[in-house]
């Protein structure tokens, strides 16, 4: 008799985001191959219309505001199947804004053949419409709008209308997800080949709103050699990382998380990170923090093992019987906290790093276990990287490989669209979460999720993306209630659903 077939794996799970470098050879590598700039262009306006049609059947006044590029040309391609359907079709543009590339022009060519008119836009109010199509800048965008571009981009924003931005909101940077300036607000935003990494991480999600690609029938084999700046996952694919458990498991199977941290005033940061332990799969927890706060632990939660580290010899103890430490929650940056950092980072523990443990480290940087998981928000990957919040927000994914390069951890940088990537790796986006996360304890909570996963066994770049993914999942079924007035601690069940994909036995 064979031996009964192992469980199925799915494929390495995520979609790849390419930068505009990538996107720009890719879409050469099409147009040799189609022999046509021009029909690549009018795939891209024609794909752009059924999607438009697809989303607002009943959208008789289409404005279409087009700009002096290919993005512009791919609006004008998209008004000319509007005006033959029948649609109330303006054409607007700035006068500088006439089209300059030979495929543009020809597409305001043939939509004028076709009836169509172009109307010159001063930077005032749009004619009422019941769609507007961002057909401004796309891919080409290299600066922050200039002032009349700006100003038309704040009309856009100001109709009242629906907005399809065509592969990009004009004004948003495609790789950096960084609005320089103003940049337009879509309803939708639908990609051309590929989906773009800055319209899924920092003001991207923002600014572009429910994202879709056309591929354009574009060849595989134009992306042969071509790296992704990111693979995006989103919760579906976290039955990839979450396995059922064995039927045989005990506790020891599932690994001992020591939460450390909670100085005086600050106790609930850790008692959030050891429960969101408990709650993703840790086998056993325990917390060492100020002697105050061990009664309120094992009242709030008295499956953790909690005590009092005031002395060397009672860490020692803790250390000596955990697989991960996750340190920093609540841990303040005094010489308690200090002193704990020094000894965890002596006993060689894999360790999570979270909060006052970051802000220790970028006051006194010092080698980590080279396993080590550290989970800065933009404020502490600027003090790791001494710069500023905003230049961390700016470009994102530049923030990331610097922290990764300076640590030679694996770094997750939390924050709209959280990224999270090991030396030498491509990134991981994680598309899930909500504003309503942006709450005093939510990263507390993701930090016992991460410990928790490292603990069951996963390796140090799965744990962390895995855990990012899980804890944004659970923030999102949570927000399924409201987004303002979330709590971290209303992830716990949801965590637990999460945490457990449905697998066939
Ligand atoms: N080449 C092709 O056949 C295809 C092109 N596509 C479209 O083409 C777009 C890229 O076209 P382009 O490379 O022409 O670039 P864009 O159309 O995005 O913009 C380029 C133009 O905007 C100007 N510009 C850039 N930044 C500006 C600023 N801050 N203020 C004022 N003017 C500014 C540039 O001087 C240039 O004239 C893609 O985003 C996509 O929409 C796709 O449809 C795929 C097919
Ligand atoms: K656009």
């Amino acid at each position: 008799m064979s031996a009964p077939s192992a469980r199925p794996v799915p494929p390495r799970p995520g979609a790849p985001l390419y930068d505009v470098a990538t996107l720009r050879r890719v879409e050469a590598a099409a147009l040799e191959e189609i022999g046509d700039a021009d029909a690549l262009m009018a795939r891209a306006g024609e794909a752009a219309w059924r999607f438009a049609c697809a989303h607002w059947p009943d959208a008789k006044r289409v404005l279409v505001v087009c700009g002096p590029g290919n993005n512009g040309g791919d609006g004008y391609v998209l008004a000319r199947y509007a005006h033959t359907a029948g649609r109330a079709v303006s054409v607007l543009r700035l006068a500088a804004h006439a089209p300059r590339t030979p495929e543009a022009q020809a597409a305001c060519a043939a939509f004028i053949a076709a009836g169509g008119q172009v109307a010159l836009v001063g930077t005032d109010t749009l004619p009422p419409a019941d769609l507007v199509v961002d057909a401004l800048f796309g891919l080409g965008l290299t600066r922050a709008a200039d002032a009349d571009s700006a100003a038309l981009i704040e009309a856009i924003n100001a109709a009242g209308a629906p907005v399809l931005a065509l592969d990009v909101p004009s004004g948003l940077d495609a790789d950096r997800g960084h609005a320089a300036g103003t940049a337009v607000r879509a309803t939708r935003t639908v990609q051309m080949i590929a989906g773009h990494v800055g319209l899924y991480t920092g003001d991207g999600p923002e600014h572009a709103g429910a994202r879709a690609v056309a591929d354009l029938d574009v060849a595989s084999g134009c992306f042969d050699g071509e790296a992704s700046a990111a693979r995006r996952v989103t919760g579906s694919d976290l039955g990839h990382w979450l396995r059922p458990r064995h039927r045989n498991s005990h506790k020891g199977h599932a690994g001992h998380v020591l939460c450390i941290g909670g100085d005086h005033g600050t106790g609930g940061a850790v008692m959030l990170a050891a429960e969101a332990a408990l709650r993703s799969g840790a086998g056993l927890v325990s917390v060492g923090t100020r002697a105050g706060h061990v009664p309120a632990m094992l009242a709030r939660c008295p499956e953790v093992m909690a005590r009092a580290v005031d002395t060397d010899a009672a860490l020692g103890a803790l250390l000596d019987a955990a697989d991960v430490v996750a340190l920093g929650p609540g841990l303040g940056q005094g010489a308690w906290g200090h002193g704990l950092l020094a000894d965890v980072l002596a006993s060689g523990r894999p360790l999570v790093l979270d909060a006052d443990g970051l802000n220790l480290l970028a006051r006194a940087p010092r080698p980590l276990p080279s396993d080590s998981i550290l989970t800065p928000h933009p404020g502490e990957a600027a003090r790791l990287l001494g710069c500023t919040t905003a230049e961390v927000q700016a470009d994102r994914l530049a923030a990331l490989h610097a922290l990764v390069a300076q640590s030679g951890a694996v770094v997750v940088l939390k924050g709209a669209g959280t990224l999270v990537a090991a030396p030498g790796a491509i990134p991981w986006l994680v598309d899930a979460g909500n504003p309503g996360m942006a709450t005093g304890g939510m990263g507390d909570v993701l930090t016992g999720v991460i410990a928790a996963l490292r603990a069951q066994g996963l390796a140090p770049e799965a744990a962390a993306v895995c855990g990012a993914l899980l804890h944004a999942a659970a923030g999102d079924a949570a927000a399924q209630a409201g987004e303002r007035g979330l709590l971290p601690r209303d992830l716990f069940g949801h965590l637990r659903t999460l945490a457990n994909p449905e697998w066939p036995r």
